[in-house]
């Protein structure tokens, strides 16, 4: 299956490349009537990246982060926000990466991380594709206090929450970040059954 046939890209212009680029593309798409249609499209180019939630099964707990989130204030949400772990690939191997990732902003040496799944985070304008891990952790894995690197910024907190109380706070609104509603709701699924 390919809708390469239904895509004829004919001009992309780079609208910004401070950090990641930003592009307008214009295209022509071949709609299911048949009927070719000149779109134009902006895309933030975002690296791919990954996201883990540690979980201890025998305490019934997750680890979570807590960080600014400057999209996030400008929209209106007054608060730090709570997430699960991730990072951005830099061309490393998800599984790999987010090993690293866990330990820089959690603390904890993971050492089985399983891949559940990838998504889209935002499909219709950022072209990130996030893989997911879920990974079992113990108190002794834990060989720093994490909190990410200093000077790119970061100033992360170390949550954890019992599987029920992180639950709670997605209905309530306390969770509100999409990677961590995601792996929450897959370990109450399959993990905390
Ligand atoms: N100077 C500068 N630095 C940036 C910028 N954006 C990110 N950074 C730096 O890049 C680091 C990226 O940290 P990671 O832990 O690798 O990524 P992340 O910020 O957690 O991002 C991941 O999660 C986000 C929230 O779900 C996603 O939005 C993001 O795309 C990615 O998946 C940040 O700490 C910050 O230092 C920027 O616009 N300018
Ligand atoms: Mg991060």
């Amino acid at each position: 299956m390919t809708i390469s046939d239904r895509v004829r890209i004919k001009d992309v212009r780079v609208l910004s490349d401070n950090w990641t680029p930003l592009k307008e593309t214009t295209f022509e798409y071949r709609r299911a009537s048949g009927e070719w249609q000149t779109q134009h499209r902006e895309t933030y180019e975002r690296d791919n990246a990954a996201a883990v939630l540690p979980y201890n099964r025998a305490q019934r707990s997750v680890i979570l982060v807590r960080q600014f989130r400057l999209p996030a204030f400008i929209r209106g949400y007054d608060d730090l926000l709570i997430e699960a772990a991730a990072g951005v690939l830099d061309n490393a191997k998800p599984e790999k990466r987010i090993r690293a990732e866990a330990e820089e902003e959690t603390g904890y040496r993971l050492h089985h991380v399983e891949k559940v799944f990838e998504a889209f985070m935002s499909p219709g304008a950022i072209t990130e594709k996030l893989h997911f891990f879920v990974a079992e952790y113990e108190p002794s894995m834990r060989v720093s206090a994490g909190g990410g690197l200093a000077h790119e910024g970061e100033d992360i907190e170390v949550l954890e929450l019992s599987i029920d109380e992180a639950l709670t706070m997605i209905t309530d609104g306390r969770i509100i970040d999409a990677k961590a509603i995601m792996l929450l709701q897959y370990v109450a699924l399959h993990i905390f059954r």
